[in-house]
């Protein structure tokens, strides 16, 4: 006999898709700990792609807004909603699209109230109704959440983590890195660096089809400007460890040396592949686990931008604001124990060795290097020189780089990461 059919769930009606999806995302980051990149293709699944970046662009609001937008909540609410439930998730959701991001309180609750199921509709209607005729509003600049708040202030300062509010209230500008002496135009804070407006469209910009530059942080662009140009006559040969998608492999591509990218994730390789062909540079592309790899020849110089817990670059990442808890940060640092020390074996004598992490972490960044050297008397600070950087990024004093939130604030900041430059002397 026939089985009856079983009865499919009614379709969503239109824009209920793309919240929904932000229901996943925000799901994914708070409940189960991933990174919004991770969650992103399996919580957007058949979606079109403007209806992705609308789920992604709220799931992000949220997490940059979270506290605030919690603080709303229990203030109109008489019973305190658990932090898991899904009503919260639901208002967060429906708030920060008519508070931050345009949207009519009609169109922001009615495409939101679906994602309550069976759940109390009724509740979450009235929440966001009471606020939305008080008037509520959202701080400005956002509070970050207690522990990153704490972390950074402890490591670095009260002025540093008011300035981390500070930089996530807007959308950061964008960095190019040029291929050559192209012309974009925008602000230029470094040779072949060029800055433009948050929300500027990539591939409609003169010179995207040809390669002609590469979307990168500035921060993140100064680790491989610290190894330089490869001048004179022979093929230098650098190493660039764990180089996907790529942006620094670009760099040195550019720049003359012979380059050898390794990584070990195949998916992230298949951008760093994507990047060489449109830019039309070359690099011999690896796909190994560093803690197996041997490269069979010694480099003349070698680029290692470790794996972290990525609190550096909270402005575009703001789940790592949520989900980067000590111990997370505490295993990031004992894998860069393990592959710093492989990488140095592969320096030549009198050659370069740059180790770089988008993390704010001392204990991924100084502390690394403050061991490193203390086991490892063949290598020396070469200190990065104030005419390497753009004004107003100090020099620490040790000879290496720690970039913070704060640091170019009028000019629109830029991401933390720590940096330093070694070279291999005789032990
Ligand atoms: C900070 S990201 C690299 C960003 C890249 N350098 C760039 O500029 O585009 C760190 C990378 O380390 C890679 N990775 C993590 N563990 C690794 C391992 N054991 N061996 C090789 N690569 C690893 C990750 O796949 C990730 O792509």
């Amino acid at each position: 006999m026939p089985r009856p059919a079983t009865p499919r769930p009614p379709a969503d009606p239109p824009g209920v898709p793309a919240r929904r999806a932000a229901l996943r995302l925000l799901d994914a980051v708070l409940r189960r700990g991933l990174a919004i990149e991770q969650a992103l293709d399996g919580s957007t699944q058949g979606l079109a792609p403007s209806d992705r970046g609308l789920a992604h662009a709220i799931a992000a609001e949220v997490l940059r807004r979270l506290t605030d937008l919690d603080d709303l909540i229990d203030s109109a609410t008489r019973n305190r909603l658990p932090d898991d439930a899904k009503a919260r998730f639901v208002l967060r959701i429906a708030l920060v699209q008519a508070l931050r991001l345009g949207t009519p309180p009609h169109a922001a609750i009615s495409t939101a109230l679906p994602l309550v199921d069976g759940g109390p509709r009724k509740l979450v209607h009235g929440v966001f109704g009471t606020l939305l005729r008080q008037n509520a509003a959202l701080n400005d600049p956002p509070a970050l959440p207690g522990t990153a708040y704490a972390r950074i202030a402890g490591n670095w300062g009260e002025r540093v983590a008011d300035a981390a509010g500070a930089a996530i209230a807007a959308p950061p500008p964008l960095d190019l890195t040029l291929r050559g002496e192209s012309e974009v135009e925008g602000e230029s804070l470094l040779p072949r660096h060029v800055r433009v407006a948050a929300g500027t469209s990539i591939p409609e910009l003169a010179g995207f089809a040809e390669g002609e530059w590469w979307v990168q942080d500035l921060a993140a662009s100064l680790p491989a400007r610290l190894i330089g140009a490869r001048n004179g006559s022979g093929s230098g040969r650098a190493l660039d460890l764990c180089a996907a998608p790529g942006g620094k492999t670009l760099q040195l591509a550019a720049a003359g040396w012979d380059v050898t990218a390794v990584d070990v994730s195949e998916s992230r390789l298949a951008r760093l592949h994507e990047n060489l062909e449109r830019t039309g540079l070359s690099a011999q592309v690896v796909t190994a686990d560093l803690l197996k790899w041997e490269p069979g020849f010694e480099a003349d110089a070698v680029l290692l931008d470790a794996p972290c817990s990525a609190t550096g670059i909270f402005r575009r990442h703001p789940d790592v604001l949520h989900r980067v808890r000590p111990r997370l940060i505490a295993e990031m640092a004992e894998l860069q124990a393990q592959l710093l020390p492989r990488a140095a074996r592969w320096v030549r004598p009198g050659g370069l060795f740059v180790y770089a992490t988008c993390s704010l972490e001392p204990e991924e960044g100084e502390a690394q290097i403050e061991r490193f050297l203390a086991e490892h008397p063949d290598f020396a600070i070469d200190p990065v020189l104030p005419d390497e950087l753009p004004d107003g990024i100090p020099v620490d004093p040790r000879g290496w780089l720690r970039t913070l939130p704060g640091m170019l604030a009028e000019q629109g900041g830029l991401d933390g990461f720590f940096m330093v430059r070694l070279m291999r002397v005789a032990a």
